[in-house]
């Protein structure tokens, strides 16, 4: 006896190719892929004209800036962050979080995220609501070495850290995250790369985002971002990299034998004008690389698919190359490499026996999706989030055909409406 049996549908399996078949869920794994004629299960899904994938990763956000979406847009990042995100981000309260967070998660599980990176403040309080809500996430507590809650912000790690580790039934990650090389000055990376090996833990950390980062970085320390990391032992534990937009072939020599990991955003990167990665030359080198959508205040959305998108077309247009992200490698950094990236490669991101069972199921019968030549090609280049029916994640049923399972929609939207707004007003009066 199963508890879920998705029947029929057309599986994109670990090895890549597309076929139609069955797939049964056992407590929270995976349990069987192949015909199964006459399904025992607790539920019994009919995937015909369905295709069934991973869940989608997304290897870098801010989940509870949802709650600053559309507050400032149209400006530069250290702009944007200086004189609007930090002094609005001033005000949050623990509850804040808790509900722009769980705004996040919906939005997420709605567009086909199952699991999730997350650095921010008020962590308890983000994992809670990753908790109550089902979803899968590794989180990090945002520490910025210049601010005077600095030495706080290292405690708190250590306490988030041993208590919500591998918690939520193991659906929880801790990480530590130092912020930025420009937020977290060399003393401050020691005592995060010691606290990080006393811990076991990996890190989470902003790099060469922009231009003028670098290039005060190069001014000051005579050094890049990342050979500077590298000097100070950050790339040692296991390291998420979040954007790496100007990394030169040096850096991208040293990305690989550290073995960093990069969460690429490309929507971000695009509205924030901080530039264009070179995901095609990291992929050459052989280096991790991870799709995220940075946090709701500078994407301004975090729908996954949107990204698969971005980064399947914007590398071909920068570098005049129809084969810079083919279609599979997008869908590939969106899923398998994102739970790579994130620690989780044994665990989630692939549809094979033994793995968590997080899945999204596509209702491909929209005129989009015919006539179906390929379907990666699709799911890539013409799906939509409307098109998400179903998403699992650690077998448990979050979205069941578009309706939540675990999230009361109603009370969500008028908890985050109202508290937006008052943070917005809060900064404007200040
Ligand atoms: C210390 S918690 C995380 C911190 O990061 C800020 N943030 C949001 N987006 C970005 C980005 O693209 N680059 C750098 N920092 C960013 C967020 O507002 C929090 O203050
Ligand atoms: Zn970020």
């Amino acid at each position: 006896m199963f508890n879920i049996v998705l029947k029929g549908g057309d599986v994109l399996g670990a090895d890549g190719q597309i076929r139609q078949t069955d797939i049964a869920i056992s407590g929270s794994i995976i349990t069987q892929i192949g015909t199964i004629p006459e399904p025992q299960a607790n539920r019994v899904i009919d995937c015909r004209n369905k295709l069934i994938v991973p869940g989608f990763v997304n290897t870098h956000t801010h989940a509870a800036m949802t709650l600053f979406r559309s507050y400032a847009d149209d400006m530069m990042l250290m702009d944007w962050l200086q004189t609007k995100i930090w002094p609005a981000e001033a005000n949050l309260t623990s509850e804040d979080v808790y509900w722009g967070t769980l705004l996040a998660i919906a939005e997420m599980i709605k567009s086909g995220t199952t699991c999730f990176a997350d650095m921010y403040f008020f962590m308890p309080d983000v994992a809670k609501a990753v908790a109550e809500s089902g979803i899968r996430a590794v989180l990090s507590r945002g520490m910025a070495g210049v601010t005077p809650s600095a030495n706080q912000a290292l405690a708190e790690s250590e306490s988030f850290y041993n208590e919500w580790h591998n918690a939520g039934d193991g659906r929880i990650t801790v990480m530590l995250g130092p912020h930025a090389p420009y937020t977290c000055p060399p003393d401050y990376l020691k005592k995060v790369t010691a606290l990080a090996g006393k811990l076991g833990a990996e890190i989470h950390i902003h790099l060469s985002e922009t231009a003028g980062e670098v290039a005060d970085c190069t001014k000051q320390y005579n050094k890049s971002p990342i050979a500077l990391m590298q000097e100070l032992g950050v790339l040692d534990h296991g390291t998420l990299a979040a954007h790496c937009v100007h990394v030169s072939p040096e850096d991208i020599a040293i990305m690989k034998e550290k073995g960093v990991r990069v969460a690429h955003n490309p929507g971000s990167n695009m509205k924030l004008a901080s530039g264009v990665a070179p995901i095609p030359q990291m992929l050459q080198a052989g280096i991790c690389v991870g799709l995220g959508t940075d946090g709701a205040a500078s994407n301004n959305n975090l729908d996954m698919v949107e990204e698969l998108r971005l980064v399947a077309t914007l590398h071909k247009v920068h570098g005049l190359d129809p084969l810079a992200v083919p279609a599979k490698a997008a869908v590939d950094m969106a899923t398998v490499q994102g739970a790579k990236a994130l620690g989780l490669g044994q665990v989630t991101g692939q549809l094979e026996t033994g793995y968590k069972a997080d899945i999204t199921i596509f209702d491909m019968q929209q005129p989009h999706w015919h006539p179906r030549h390929d379907r990666i090609s699709l799911l890539a280049y013409a799906a939509s989030a409307h098109d998400v029916h179903t998403v699992i994640v650690d077998g448990k049923i979050l979205l069941d055909n578009r309706q939540f399972t675990t999230i009361d929609q109603e009370q969500l939207f008028a908890e985050a409406d109202r508290r937006g707004m008052q943070l917005v007003k809060k900064s404007h009066t200040k």
